[in-house]
């Protein structure tokens, strides 16, 4: 908004206002400080990430998504935004623990939803808000985020903590309780078993950072810091997080681009609940390719559109309407690959695929290069615009097809498992189940997983 930039960023501002129709225009908002606006905030969270796997092991998932939220509020409250990591650590990790194995991946993947449904709120309400006559618009984009925080207080009260945390810490009389509600049948002999078999094998791990790096944890540390790494180079978050300065830069009007911002945010939603009424049929590993190929196609036809107008200089003369509709068209259904893969495949898989004794420091591992990489996507985003011009999105694609193959290869199949029993998933694995196989026996962990 305008305003916004007036009162905080008056040289972009400025830069934004003085460019002439035949400067280059992908250079409009090039700006270090504006950038770290909205990167500053993943920094903070990854310094949080690295103390929240000890938080959430030691008080469970419920306290800390608890403390999480009140946290969430009082950011709220002070500057208008927060981004609480230890939501991050701890909700995908409570719901692939408490949910039925058949139905993990859809739950799991409501923790995208409403992330994505958050987004989309954002966008509307900086539309409607933009609208406002004195200016003052930003103040409510900004503060309004004490909402979210109050529904996720009272929601959180409501919530049993998870079984497994219960029976980590040792209350495994509780834990029953819980299980018995949770599943709502008394039926629960076997599977409460299971947990305490895995948080049995658990408690032999006493320093779950230190055995992180041993080799027969390497495939869980290599999707750890792969899977959230090749996310973030998907490209997204240029778009989430500037989509109204990429359509402002690529010709669009204020108020154009904020409605872009808000039709691709609804793609972004709405696609995200094809993955959840298809991952538990279909598998991860289908959506992970079939959104890889859908993003890459859209990618390269999004950069020839660009290029074909801006060329290198970044002068596009008069623009098209053709233009415009491909562009938004074509970055609705990047986001809708986006959105039904890597999106909430990006919190489920780390979610289900981690023993329990290394869970929480393998998830701190994972938010931690999320942030990271989110951090550095939305510091750069707007110098590599101004520099590599229309060539980013042929970046992201590269990265895409990389990606990829890296799924293709490497990803074991998780549809159905019981958590439980993930470590099968390892041991049956084709690259992988050498030498998981081997340091599991060297180890003579007696193994508490009956057959899939
Ligand atoms: O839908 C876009 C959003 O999804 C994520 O990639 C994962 O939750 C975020 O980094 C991004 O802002």
């Amino acid at each position: 908004m305008d305003p916004f930039l007036k009162k905080f960023f008056p040289d972009v501002y400025a830069k934004e206002h003085n460019i002439k129709p035949t400067d280059n225009q992908y250079c409009k908002f090039d700006s270090q400080v504006l950038t770290l606006f909205t990167s500053s905030l993943y920094l903070a969270a990854l310094v949080d990430s690295i103390f929240a796997s000890k938080v959430t092991r030691a008080f469970g998932r419920h306290l800390t998504m608890i403390s999480a939220s009140v946290l969430f509020l009082a950011g709220a409250a002070l500057n208008g935004f927060a981004q609480q990591v230890l939501m991050l650590i701890s909700v995908p990790i409570y719901v692939s623990e408490v949910a039925p194995y058949k139905y993990r991946g859809a739950l799991n993947m409501l923790f995208q939803l409403a992330i994505t449904i958050g987004i989309f709120v954002a966008n509307i309400l900086n539309y409607l808000f933009a609208k406002m006559e004195n200016g003052e618009g930003w103040h409510y984009s900004l503060g309004l985020a004490r909402v979210p925080a109050i529904m996720i207080i009272i929601g959180a009260m409501f919530l049993p903590d998870s079984p497994n945390s219960l029976i980590e810490r040792g209350q495994a009389e509780k834990a029953k309780e819980e299980l018995i509600k949770i599943r709502g049948t008394n039926d629960v002999d076997e599977e409460f078993k299971d947990l305490v078999a895995a948080s049995e094998a658990s408690k032999q791990v006493k320093h779950p950072w230190s055995s992180l790096l041993k080799s027969e944890y390497r495939p869980h540390l290599t999707m750890a810091i792969a899977i959230p790494f090749f996310q973030q180079l998907t490209g997204m978050n240029v778009i989430t997080f500037y989509a109204p300065v990429l359509f402002k830069t690529i010709g669009f009007g204020g108020t154009a681009s904020l409605m872009s911002a808000m039709i691709t945010g609804d793609c972004n939603a709405l696609a995200t609940l094809v993955s959840i009424f298809t991952v538990d049929k279909v598998g991860r590993r289908k959506l992970f390719l079939e959104g890889g190929a859908q993003m890459f196609i859209c990618q390269l036809v999004i950069a020839a559109a660009i290029g074909s107008k801006f060329g290198t200089d970044g002068n596009p003369g008069v623009l098209p309407k053709w233009f415009a509709l491909t562009v938004v068209v074509f970055i609705c259904i990047y986001m809708a690959g986006f959105a039904w893969s890597w999106g909430p495949l990006g919190w489920l898989v780390p979610s289900e695929i981690f023993p329990l004794e290394v869970r929480s420091a393998a998830q701190s591992v994972n938010v931690s290069v999320n942030m990271i990489f989110t951090f550095a996507i939305a510091q750069v985003f707007t110098a590599m615009l101004c520099h590599m011009k229309f060539g980013l999105f042929i970046f992201f694609a590269f990265f895409v097809i990389v990606m990829s193959i890296f799924i293709y290869k490497f990803l074991p199949e998780t549809k159905s498992v019981p958590i439980e029993e993930i470590s099968l998933v390892w041991e049956n694995h084709p690259y992988y189940n050498e030498f998981v196989k081997s340091s599991a026996q060297k180890k003579k962990i007696a193994a508490p997983y009956s057959q899939v």
